[in-house]
């Protein structure tokens, strides 16, 4: 199975229906990969917060949707799009943003959304002006099941043993993660895939945006934690060829998610 992350540069210079254009170019270029995977609000930017809400879109049916869905069948390839900010009803019918990743099938078909759990920023920000999904989601693609989650997330393990339990072989991780906090982002993404037991594809942004300079360091790491394939700092298309195989292989042989203890009480302080 082949797969490429595309790690964008997301330049407040560049327009965003150009950026959208130009992202759909690269995507088209894919052809012959089995999936391609995009980084989180890659539009608009993961920290371009005061743009969340002229940026707003339908996950189905907005400019980003109608684009990737476009460049998924033109290059028949699977797209993880990366994430959009959505406009939809919250859970109280008003109006409310989300973090939302799309993922298209070779015929354009929109297979699966999902709406990023845990909002960075504490108390700025995603953190205040999105809502958090509250669902997670596995999608089958020929190859493998795919679990998704979206940068912050990776902070966050039991997301992952869900998505783990739900029978993800490959997690995809879009992330807008900050240069700063690189040396986290290397030791999640191989954490959460040693645990996991599976493929971890993390696709992250290049260049500044906001006043944040992005890590670049889009990672592929296998079941055994060894990193596959590692981006640089700047624009580009990380590709690798993977073995699903190797996590069921993994699991067998080295067999820690059979050992796993639940239910156990909350410890009292003694
Ligand atoms: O957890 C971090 O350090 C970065 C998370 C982040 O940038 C995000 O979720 O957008």
């Amino acid at each position: 199975m082949r797969a490429t992350l595309l790690q964008i540069d997301v330049d407040p210079d560049e327009k965003i229906t150009r950026r959208r254009e130009r992202v759909a170019g690269l995507v088209r270029a894919q052809r012959g990969a089995d999936l391609v995977v995009l980084p989180e609000l890659w539009p608009v930017g993961a920290f371009a917060a005061e743009e969340f809400g002229a940026q707003a879109e339908s996950a189905e049916a907005g400019p980003t949707a109608e684009a990737m869905a476009a460049a998924a069948r033109d290059a028949g390839v699977w797209l993880h799009a990366g994430s959009v900010v959505e406009r939809a009803p919250g859970p109280d019918g008003k109006d409310a943003l989300y973090n939302t990743s799309l993922v298209f099938s070779p015929d354009g078909a929109l297979q699966a959304t999902y709406r990023k759990i845990h909002r960075f920023g504490f108390d700025r920000g995603e953190a205040t002006l999105m809502s958090a999904g509250a669902t997670p989601v596995t999608v089958r693609h020929p190859s493998a099941v795919l679990g998704l989650a979206t940068c912050y997330d990776l902070r966050f393990p039991e997301l992952f043993r869900l998505l783990v339990d739900g029978g993800a072989e490959i997690l995809v991780v879009p992330a807008g993660w900050p240069a700063r906090r690189l040396a986290h982002w290397r030791l999640l993404v191989q954490a959460r895939a040693v645990e996991s037991q599976a493929y971890v594809l993390a696709c992250g942004t290049a260049g500044t945006h906001a006043g944040v300079e992005q890590s670049g360091h889009s990672m592929a790491v296998d079941p055994w934690g060894e990193v596959l394939a590692e981006g640089g700092t700047g624009e580009e298309a990380v590709t690798l060829d993977l073995d699903p195989a190797r996590v069921a292989a993994t699991r067998r042989d080295f067999p820690v998610l059979r050992d796993r203890v639940l239910g156990l009480p909350l410890p009292q302080v003694r």
